[in-house]
């Protein structure tokens, strides 16, 4: 038997899969990391911890696998998108990672549209410049940290500097480069356009890689403290979203998953980069090659169910914080939550919006809240399922993963609310199943990543949409979208007290 291990690096942890030539996980190793967050508004993340961290879950994996590692053909990589991490000449870390969900960026963002133009921008890159992306970061740092920014020769994402921790090879795959706002999205090269507009040199911008290259083998010095073969091939890997869908199947037009991570992701998959959704939904390359695929986020999805229990329950672990819920009716007894911890992207970019939980009562426990907070989220992401709808695509079959979609109530109430059948596959490990499918496929074993699929994925669960419950949440979603217009000005008043 032969294996590969894809590994996650999320946000909260990296996840090590080894799966074999069947698709069948065979062993899986995570170790968590922290979330810095020094102000309101920012989220940053030691990248000294990824590799560390990934080192350790490596050597485990290793040290509890039987046979001869040699059999263990290839590595790769799937990444928490967007965040970005300064290297100077020495390839050394400059500054701690600024991430995904920090907003600090809101005037960058202004600054990026006034010196390129909207229009220009959104058909470049084929989407808005969000306080997310990579490129407001880099504008941050020019002008809040100009001795950091004078040192700094060039850029990467957080899975990228893992890569070249592993191997020394500098390089970044399509699919995260997409979400930098300073690739040519249509035309798979960076944006000369943009650079020079917003006055970044194009040489911080490292070589790009399709996802399935090959870049070489791991470092000695990785081999020697992980118990890995030094020739095992390294695949370049993709960004988790990418992985995601190619882990879940999502490779011809009219499949769509919803991720419950940290994030939140309603993604689709699209054939050509040709279409135009003026932005309102994100649009990236793929991790199969020269396909595309369209998404909507909400910022705190699984973060806000984590925060809540952190917050009111940190005794608890999530199974029995959920214990409950499924007693609780639909629309928890008159309690609507909005998952705005943290600002939101999909279908509303906003930096200062916050969440709500509206229509408490004295009544409320903690089984009402909890169910509250699951809900809310799953209305976020229906809003963006309703903005794909809008566009013709036809959502009638979802495939879950990520971590929400561990709990059986909450797959069924995804069903009520998005109204279409939720399948859950036998592995919902969809980013580090897609990084290990990149391994399967770069190495050969099969034809194309659709050939991978068929041979690895295998549906478990799926659960249907319960009719009343359909007509109950379709009411409490209308009352759910008003709050964010109702809640804007409160937010925006409330900002200067937020620090
Ligand atoms: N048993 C569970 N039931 C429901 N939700 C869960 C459970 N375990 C974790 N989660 C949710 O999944 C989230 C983590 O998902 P994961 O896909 O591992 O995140 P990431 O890849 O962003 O690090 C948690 O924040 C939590 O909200
Ligand atoms: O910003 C995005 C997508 O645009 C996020 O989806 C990040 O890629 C992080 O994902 P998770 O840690 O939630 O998997």
């Amino acid at each position: 038997m032969k294996y590969v291990i894809g590994i996650d690096l999320g946000t909260s942890a990296v996840k090590v899969l080894l799966i074999d030539q069947d698709g069948k996980v065979c062993d899986e190793v995570s170790r968590s990391f922290d979330l810095l967050r020094p102000q309101a508004g920012y989220s940053e993340q030691n990248p000294e911890d990824w590799v560390t961290q990934t080192v350790d879950a490596l050597t485990v994996l290793t040290n509890r696998f039987t046979a001869d590692v040699t059999t263990i053909k290839g590595i790769s990589f799937s990444g928490q998108m967007h965040g970005l991490v300064l290297l100077n000449e020495e390839k050394h870390v400059l500054r701690p990672a600024i991430l995904w969900n920090d907003t600090r960026t809101t005037k960058q963002c202004q600054e990026i549209y006034e010196k390129v133009g909207k229009e220009r921008f959104i058909a470049i890159t084929k989407n808005l410049a969000l306080e997310g992306f990579t490129l407001p970061k880099i504008l941050w740092v020019k002008e809040h940290e100009p001795a950091i920014f004078a040192r700094a020769t060039t850029f990467v994402l957080p899975k990228d500097y893992l890569r070249y921790r592993l191997t020394g090879e500098l390089g970044i795959d399509y699919s995260d480069a997409a979400g930098t706002s300073l690739l040519n999205v249509v035309e798979q090269t960076w944006s000369e356009e943009i650079a020079n507009a917003v006055e970044v040199p194009l040489s911080l911008c490292p070589p790009l890689l399709d996802s399935a290259d090959n870049v070489g083998m791991l470092t000695e010095e990785v081999a020697q403290s992980t118990g890995l073969d030094r020739t095992t091939n390294v695949f370049a890997g993709g960004a988790d979203n990418a992985c995601g869908a190619i882990g879940s199947g999502i490779l011809s037009e009219g499949k769509t998953f919803v991720s419950i991570g940290t994030s939140g992701v309603v993604l689709s998959y699209e054939p050509t980069g040709e279409k135009n959704y003026q932005g309102k939904v994100h649009y990236f390359n793929h991790g199969k090659q020269d396909a595309y695929y369209t998404m909507g986020v909400t910022l705190a999805a699984g973060y806000s169910l984590q925060w809540f229990k952190q917050t009111f329950a940190a005794e608890l672990d999530f199974d029995d914080l959920l214990k409950d819920v499924g007693s609780v009716p639909v629309g928890s007894h008159g309690l609507l939550f909005t998952p705005y911890i943290v600002g939101e992207r999909t279908p509303h970019a906003d930096a200062t919006i916050r969440g709500s939980f509206i229509g408490m009562d004295s009544s409320h426990r903690l089984a009402d809240f909890t169910r509250s907070v699951l809900e809310g989220i799953t209305f976020s992401l229906n809003e963006s399922i309703e903005i794909f709808r809008a566009s013709g695509k036809e959502i009638d079959r979802i495939y879950a993963i990520g971590g929400g979609a561990n709990n059986k109530v909450w797959l069924q109430m995804q069903a009520d609310i998005f109204n279409a059948t939720i399948v859950k596959l036998t592995s919902e490990q969809g980013p580090g199943m897609g990084a290990a499918m990149l391994a399967a496929y770069g190495s050969g074993w099969f034809d194309s990543l659709n050939a991978c699929a068929n041979h690895f994925l295998q549906e478990a669960e799926t659960y249907h949409p319960i009719p009343e419950n359909v007509v109950a949440y379709h009411e409490l979603f209308s009352l759910y979208k008003q709050v964010y217009h109702q809640t804007a000005p409160l937010n925006q008043s409330l900002m200067t007290f937020r620090s």
